[in-house]
């Protein structure tokens, strides 16, 4: 039998959102945001082997998730149904990004699950169908599905691409809390109104995540990650927590920093890429 982890396998990078505006509230209860996705050269890896008969397998799933409800599985779910291809496949998830960490992990599962399988199945669905389809798994997933940083207002799904962001090294700081989406956006106290701001304006230093209040007075270990991060450089909080990210221009200067982080943190450094790995992949799939 073939080893399911043979060859190079297909990235789920991590994202960051480099600012994150809460601009209002739609009459369904979800919250307009303005937020720049930029994606992160560190994440999930997946391999794919097709199966006969229609048989969706998942190794590696979440402990604790069941596997028809992981995202990776519901993906591919959603694009047999789609497409009605009679085929099946078996999927590996090696998981390395945090679960509810705000890096977008399983969003970025399962928009990699729909872009390979699109290609191993030979599908040949445009990137809109797939981000389309991604979008009803979450907000977050059609970003990943174009693989390009994007300036996003709506909630996530109005993208405009940024070619022209910077692309430093990152010090990611995990302080090993799994943060609810849900409670964060319910919070009373939470800003709502804040002013839209226009991309020249970010790209300029402007711009805040709305988030890192409401998640830092109700966890005390977010706020002392952003303390400790601070002392080095400007710190931040990505989409709704737990982990805070900060920019060095060297990545010595991070990989150094990342050397001092006290137990029980983790972390990792990583490059800031405005074209996802994932696309990357894809181009050499030919
Ligand atoms: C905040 C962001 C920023 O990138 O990322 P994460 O921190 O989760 O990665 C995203 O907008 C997360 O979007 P999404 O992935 O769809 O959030 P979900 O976990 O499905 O949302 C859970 C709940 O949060 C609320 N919610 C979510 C998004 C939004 N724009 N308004 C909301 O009010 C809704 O009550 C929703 O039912
Ligand atoms: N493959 C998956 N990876 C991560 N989370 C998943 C996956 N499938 C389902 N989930 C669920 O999605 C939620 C968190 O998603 P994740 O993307 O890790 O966090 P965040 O939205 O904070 O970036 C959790 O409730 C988790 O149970």
């Amino acid at each position: 039998m073939r080893f399911a982890r043979e060859g190079e396998g297909w990235p789920a990078p991590a994202k960051i959102n480099r600012f994150l505006h809460v601009t209002g509230q739609r009459a369904d209860g979800y919250h307009e945001l303005q937020t720049v996705f930029q994606f992160l050269d560190y994440g999930d890896r997946l391999w794919f082997e097709r199966l006969p008969g229609g048989l969706l397998e998942l190794t590696g799933g979440l402990p604790g998730v069941a596997t028809e409800d992981d995202l990776v599985f519901r993906a591919a779910r959603a694009l047999q149904r789609l497409s009605g291809y009679p085929g099946g496949v078996r999927i590996t998830l090696d998981k390395r990004l945090p679960v509810g960490g705000g890096l977008g992990g399983g969003s970025s599962d399962a928009a990699t699950t729909l872009v390979a399988l699109n290609h191993l199945w030979q599908l040949g669905l445009d990137v809109h169908d797939l981000a389309d389809l991604g979008l009803q798994l979450g907000a977050d997933v059609p970003v990943f599905v174009h693989g390009q940083a994007a300036w996003a207002e709506g909630v996530g799904e109005r993208l405009t691409p940024l070619d022209q962001l910077d692309s430093p090294w990152f010090l990611v700081l995990d302080p090993a809390l799994s943060i609810s989406t849900a409670e964060i956006f319910s919070d009373p106290q939470l800003t709502r109104n804040t002013r839209p701001l226009k991309i020249p304006a970010f790209l300029s230093g402007a711009g805040a995540n709305d988030l890192q209040a409401v998640v830092v007075r109700h966890y005390p270990e977010v706020a002392n990650a952003l303390n400790w991060l601070s002392k080095y450089q400007p710190a931040r909080m990505t989409g709704s927590g737990a982990c805070v990210f900060a920019a060095f221009p060297e990545e010595a200067e991070a990989r150094a920093v990342l050397e001092q982080l006290p137990a029980p943190w983790t972390g990792f450094v990583a490059r800031g890429c405005n074209r996802s790995p994932l696309m990357e992949r894809l181009a050499r799939a030919g």
